[in-house]
């Protein structure tokens, strides 16, 4: 596994590697058991293990008969969901009217579809089906015991109705990190047009839904002035008891932005000092002493939505125990330069095959990004047509 050994690996590290850093660096949070209905976004903390097989019982896949033997069939009874035909064996040439989903009597071959039964004087007829078509037989999609998904896999919907199928009632899950986010800077007004020197705070409304999607729960957001620096110092103080830490500004090296000197005050750990990418160059990950994980999103707001996606959404996946996995990859069709040893993250489009540029990607500038599919992480020495990794910016 990668680790931040010190603060001179940590120092401008490679995108790629930005991200390794900040999931290994997560403690997953304990454990909890919860009712599947509280489960939903939450990752497994333990492999979800068929309890019953599936389908529990032999099963009707089609509305008709269930027949034994060779036609024509006397029609003996009926069988529907959760009221199954009451005799114990179904004898050759015997039928049993029956339901999608209904149990198939013991002995039946087949399940003769409504639409291929031929009804006749008190007998049925109708092709010569081969054993077993149209029954789903009883743990014939998995066995008991067996593994569906492994601890880490978020409960999406699809895994808590297999986890209902099973029986389950309560799943064992990591519970979703704590956020409290920061935003610094004297210049930011929050409401009405901008002016001069007054810009409107593109963060505070941009970071809620960022860090829901990235699979934290934000506890509070607080406006905190750029002087004197001790002012974020008690905000970071204020802000102990949560998992993560977000402080929007002050990532650079100007007289307004501490928190580099106040993390190294708190003898924080560093695992992310500036990341060799554009834009969001001077993120930081670090975690004071005994502290919740300190972020740090360079203020230009494009630069904290890529600085987010590169450090935040690998922590919190760390913290809620889920993989870091591969990104996915697309052609990236447009020629985007990128700065020597260094990753350019573009918003994209999907274009057919690829992905294409879409441009208002300046460092201050979201205008690209709104409208994005997908942030593609260009390597340097990237030429068009090759394939780039991608954070999916919607659903
Ligand atoms: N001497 C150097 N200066 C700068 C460097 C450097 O390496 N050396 N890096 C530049 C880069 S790259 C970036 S990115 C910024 C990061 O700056 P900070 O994180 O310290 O943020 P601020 O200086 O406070 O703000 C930068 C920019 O963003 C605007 N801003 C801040 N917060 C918000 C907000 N909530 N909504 C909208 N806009 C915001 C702010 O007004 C500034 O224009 O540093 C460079 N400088
Ligand atoms: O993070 Mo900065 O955006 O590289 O200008």
């Amino acid at each position: 596994m990668v680790t931040a050994a010190d603060q001179e690996t940590c120092r401008d590290v490679a995108w790629a590697t930005a991200r390794q850093f900040a999931h290994a660096a997560a403690e997953p949070a304990p454990p909890v058991r919860v009712a599947l209905g509280r489960a939903a976004g939450l990752a497994l903390a333990e492999d979800l293990v068929a309890a019953t097989p599936l389908p529990a019982f032999d099963t009707a896949a089609m509305d008709g008969f269930a027949v034994a033997g060779a036609g024509p069939w006397t029609i003996v009874g009926s069988a529907r969901p959760g009221r199954p035909w009451t005799g114990t064996q179904l004898e050759a040439g015997h039928a049993v009217e029956i339901s999608t989903g209904a149990v198939v009597p013991p002995g039946a071959r087949a399940v003769l579809p409504i639409e291929e039964a031929v009804p006749g004087d008190g007998v049925l007829t109708g092709p010569d089906l081969p054993s077993g078509k149209h029954i789903r037989y009883a743990g014939e999609d998995t066995a008991a015991g067996a593994r569906l998904a492994p601890a880490g896999t978020p409960a999406g919907p699809a895994l808590l109705g297999l986890a209902a199928s099973c029986g389950y009632d309560e799943l064992l899950v990591r519970r979703t990190p704590t956020v409290r986010a920061i935003v610094t800077g004297d210049e930011l007004a929050h409401q009405g047009l901008p002016g001069p020197g007054r810009i409107r705070d593109a963060l505070g409304p941009l970071l809620p839904p960022l860090i829901a999607d990235l699979g934290g729960r934000l506890d509070t957001l607080v406006h905190v002035s750029d002087q004197p620096v001790s002012a974020l110092g008690e905000a970071l103080e204020a802000a102990a008891g949560t998992d993560v830490i977000v402080v929007t500004g002050s990532t650079s090296v100007g007289v307004t932005d501490g928190l580099r000197r106040l993390l190294t005050e708190r003898d924080a750990r560093w695992i992310v000092d500036a990341v060799a990418c554009r834009p969001g160059h001077p993120q930081l990950l670090a975690r004071p002493r005994g502290g919740p994980y300190v972020i740090g999103l360079p203020g230009n707001p494009f630069a904290a939505l890529t600085a987010a996606y590169t450090l935040l959404g690998p922590l919190l996946a760390g913290l809620s125990g889920r993989a870091l996995g591969t990104l996915p990859q697309a052609p990236l069709i447009t020629q985007v330069p990128a700065p020597a040893g260094c990753t350019r993250i573009v918003p994209v489009v999907w274009d057919g095959s690829g992905v294409r540029a879409l441009g208002g990607d300046r460092p201050a500038f979201l205008n690209g990004a709104a409208l994005g599919d997908a942030l593609a992480a260009v390597p340097p020495g990237h030429e068009a047509g090759q394939p780039v990794p991608l954070l999916l910016l919607r659903g």
